[in-house]
């Protein structure tokens, strides 16, 4: 775990939850889910479902789907280290997605945060997921880097002249 985690407010990883599972189109869409939230690590949960496979047989899991997953878990795993956890922003620099077996079940991501500095935070990433014929396995790992939109904290404003 990096330096400078911040105590996050009581309520903050219940708000950025709901927030996702609830009122972010695309994620709330996917039906994914947070299934724990600390400054060490993050999991989330995406259910299978027949439209996000490709046709095979048996139905295995669209590779982007993954790919999506360990870009958000990556990215709100670094959310303890903003001023704000709730309220700053985080954008994706770069991603890196290593694609490991076939995903035949949901797709659960634990992302843990490597390093967070003032503007640009690093996290890996591994899925798991019901595999065809081997039961529960790493799917993907991966990267990602990601811009961290600190705001200032107030001990950190100039002075007033
Ligand atoms: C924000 C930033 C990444 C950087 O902008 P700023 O901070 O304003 O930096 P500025 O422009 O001042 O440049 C400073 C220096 O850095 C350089 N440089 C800049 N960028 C790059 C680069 N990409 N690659 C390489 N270099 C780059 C630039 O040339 C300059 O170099 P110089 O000093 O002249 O030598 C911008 O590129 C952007 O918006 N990208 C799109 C992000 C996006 O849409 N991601 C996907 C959506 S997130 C999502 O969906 C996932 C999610 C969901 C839910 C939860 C969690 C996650």
């Amino acid at each position: 775990m990096p330096d400078g985690a911040h105590e996050m407010p009581d309520d903050a990883a219940a708000r950025i939850t709901e927030y996702l599972e609830d009122r972010h189109q695309f994620l709330s869409w996917l039906g994914f889910t947070v299934e724990e939230f600390s400054a060490d690590r993050l999991v989330g949960r995406i259910p299978f479902d027949d439209k996000l496979t490709n046709p095979t047989d048996p139905p295995t899991v669209q590779g982007g789907v993954a790919s999506t997953l360990v870009d958000t878990t990556g990215g709100i795993a670094l959310r303890p280290y903003l001023t704000d956890p709730v309220n700053d922003g985080i954008a994706t620099i770069t991603l890196n997605v290593n694609y490991l077996r076939r995903a035949a079940g949901d797709l659960v991501a634990t992302a843990e945060p490597i390093r967070a500095g003032g503007s640009v935070g690093v996290s890996y990433i591994e899925v798991v997921s019901e595999v065809p014929g081997e039961g529960e396995k790493p799917v993907a790992a991966g990267t990602g880097a990601y811009r961290l939109f600190n705001s200032e904290r107030p001990d950190e404003e100039a002075d007033p002249e």
